[in-house]
């Protein structure tokens, strides 16, 4: 049995209004009348003070188009200011490493952002609202409200142990959220695109979502959560989202960057394609929601709740929480990131609530894979999650960072596996940078005084070793424009082969020890060089290993307010000056022990690990 809305059409509205409606909707729409059963019953549409029942009844049923003006969505945002957003995580149990997944990459295109001077605000937050929510207090022995505030803390505790430089959380169990979700359901209602229906269908409670027959696998069992889906009769508030059909058809046609990578585009337009049919967004059995505005005994979809926080997050506390002003302060976003699994109610839903309600839809809505466990995503309904605390306290955050950012083709899924992290992290971050930075100070201690003979700018003339860094640093910005992340790391990580590969060939050792003048000089100036190119990696590589590019600044012997000032400009060849006194050799990343080296103990020794990474200085050089 396919969700269904249920259709006894009761003529009971003015006849032109319904056969406006009918006629101005969707052919799809039109087609499945005939299959599906509308209830359009005379008690339609939550009531407004002014207008008769008959009258909203016919404004609801008229497709009027919304005051958005479609020929310019979606709209840029403000060329300096760059609004982004993951995912409101819902709070039906605690973070694991697909939430922290999404929150590692939108940190990480903040950060870049911030480095290219754009003013960034980075939102994220709690989706609290719902049946699941209900449910998980109760099993919990908790109320909702303190359910919420639990689980919605661990998320903030999480993005701080994860260095995640967020500008705005927003819960939607906020005031100013429901105030603003409240404003938003007025204006759709206003516009006509909400109705009353009796709804039948099979819904999945983990999705919050009604499902169609036909996606759903043996035994009615969401392909998603695996559990079978519940049959459920309601009498719901209706969003005309069929009628949005051909302005989104248009959208995506005219602006096909609104939807990546390239192939989720594909995915959107082919849902497109098979018919968008109306959703409801209001549900009279579940109370923990906001109340629909004049019809207490329902509540608001959570859905179409949550998405108004990316709006209500920029309101400012002390503020009438407003649409209007919210919006004013930085709407509409750059980009929306998110996992594939909501995708359907960012690039579908969304744009089409958003046209309803006359606001201008985001720039882009990006929808990445999923991190998997045996094939199947990681997800907290299944069960099958990673522990992102426990892997931040053992390996340190900038390790977790880099490896997802860096391991998983950005858009794509990924296997998680413990051997390989160890593998990458150590290969890349403790041999290809750390040891590189170590061994090169190491020899600036013994034959400089750890003190830079000369400009790197003028060490570097007519050396292709710097044309190279400079290739590299380029290519790895226009990846992070283009949030190709995984790239932009392996770009960055190039400069430290390259770097290394030079120090080998000149083997700057055996030039000192050879000894005489030429000799000496040339050497000292493969230093000058080397310690460059850990400089411009130190800030390529920040918005992913924030804290490590922070501990190679201050080997170079930069105070942290200078690593803090540091743009992306500072990419450029040429910032180490003649006489820069660096700090002594000190390890910026602990290798980390496998299993068969610690002897078959635990893969790496926590506490040293932990300590490595807060305080770098009280270890021993490393495979210097
Ligand atoms: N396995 C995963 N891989 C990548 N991202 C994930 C993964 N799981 C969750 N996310 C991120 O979290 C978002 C969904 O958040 P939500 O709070 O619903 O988590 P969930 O674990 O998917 O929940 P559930 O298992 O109950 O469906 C996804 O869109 C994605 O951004």
């Amino acid at each position: 049995m396919a969700a269904r809305v249920q259709h006894s059409l009761q003529f009971q509205f003015q006849g032109s209004s319904l056969t406006t409606f009918l006629l101005s909707s969707s052919s799809s729409f039109r087609k499945s009348i005939n299959k599906t059963q509308i209830n359009l019953r005379s008690k339609c549409f939550s009531s407004s003070s002014t207008s008769s029942t008959s009258t909203r009844s016919a404004a609801a049923l008229t497709c009027t188009c919304s005051s958005s003006d479609l020929n310019s969505a979606p709209v840029t945002t403000k060329k300096d200011l760059f609004v982004l957003t993951t995912p409101l995580y819902y709070v039906n149990a605690p973070p694991h490493m697909g939430s922290a997944y999404s929150t590692i990459a939108a940190d990480a295109i903040a950060r870049f952002q911030r480095l290219t001077g754009k003013k960034v605000v980075f939102i994220t937050g709690t989706d609290e609202h719902g049946e699941k929510i209900a449910t998980a207090a109760a099993a919990g022995g908790s109320t909702p409200n303190d359910h919420c505030d639990t689980i919605s803390q661990a998320y903030r505790v999480l993005w701080k142990d994860l260095d995640i430089s967020y500008d705005k959380f927003i819960r939607t169990t906020d005031p100013k959220h429901e105030a603003i979700v409240e404003e938003f359901y007025s204006k759709v209602l206003a516009n006509g695109d909400i109705y009353r229906a009796d709804y039948e269908g099979l819904y999945c409670v983990n999705c919050e979502e009604y499902k169609d027959e036909k996606e759903l696998l043996e035994n009615n069992c969401c392909p998603m959560h695996l559990k079978p889906c519940v049959s459920r009769k309601e009498d719901n508030y209706f969003f005309a989202l069929s009628k949005y059909q051909k302005k989104l058809e248009d959208i995506l046609e005219r602006n096909p960057d609104f939807v990546q990578p390239l192939y989720r585009l594909n995915e959107v337009q082919n849902w497109i394609k098979t018919g968008l049919k109306d959703f409801s967004i209001s549900r009279a059995s579940v109370d923990w929601g906001i109340r629909v505005p004049n019809d207490p005994k329902q509540t608001i979809y959570v859905w179409f709740d949550a998405l108004l926080g990316y709006i209500s997050a920029l309101s400012e506390d002390q503020e009438q929480p407003r649409l209007q002003t919210a919006i004013s302060s930085g709407w509409p976003a750059s980009l929306h990131l998110i996992g594939k699994d909501i995708l359907r109610f960012h690039a579908v839903y969304w744009p089409a609530m958003l046209m309803s309600a006359g606001l201008s839809l985001p720039n882009t809505v990006f929808g990445h894979g999923f991190l998997t466990k045996d094939g199947m995503k990681m997800g907290k309904s299944l069960g099958n999650t990673l522990e992102p605390n426990e892997l931040v306290h053992r390996f340190g955050p900038d390790a977790v960072r880099y490896f997802f950012l860096r391991e998983v083709e950005f858009g794509n899924d990924g296997d998680y596996s413990e051997e390989r992290f160890i593998n990458i992290v150590n290969a890349h971050l403790a041999n290809t940078i750390g040891n590189l930075l170590n061994r090169t100070l190491g020899l600036l201690k013994k034959n400089c005084q750890s003190t830079l003979v000369a400009d790197s700018s003028d060490a570097a003339e007519g050396i292709e070793f710097k044309d190279t860094v400079e290739k590299l640093v380029e290519k790895s910005k226009v990846e992070y424009e283009s949030l190709q992340l995984s790239s932009a790391c392996e770009s960055v990580m190039e400069i430290g082969n390259a770097g290394n590969l030079y120090i080998d060939s000149r083997a700057p050792w055996s030039l000192f020890k050879q000894g005489g003048a030429s000799f000496d000089s040339a050497a000292k100036q493969d230093l000058v060089l080397i310690l460059e190119a850990m400089r411009i990696i130190a800030v390529a590589l920040s918005p992913v290993t924030p804290n490590l590019s922070l501990r190679i600044y201050r080997q170079l012997g930069y105070t942290d307010q200078q690593f803090h000032a540091a743009t992306w400009s500072d990419t450029k060849w040429g910032g180490l000056k003649g006489g820069q006194v660096m700090a002594p050799p000190n390890p910026i990343f602990a290798r980390i022990e496998t299993v068969a080296e610690a002897g078959g103990g635990p893969a790496v020794d926590k506490k040293v690990s932990k300590k490595m990474e807060k305080s770098p200085r009280s270890q021993s050089a490393i495979g210097a």
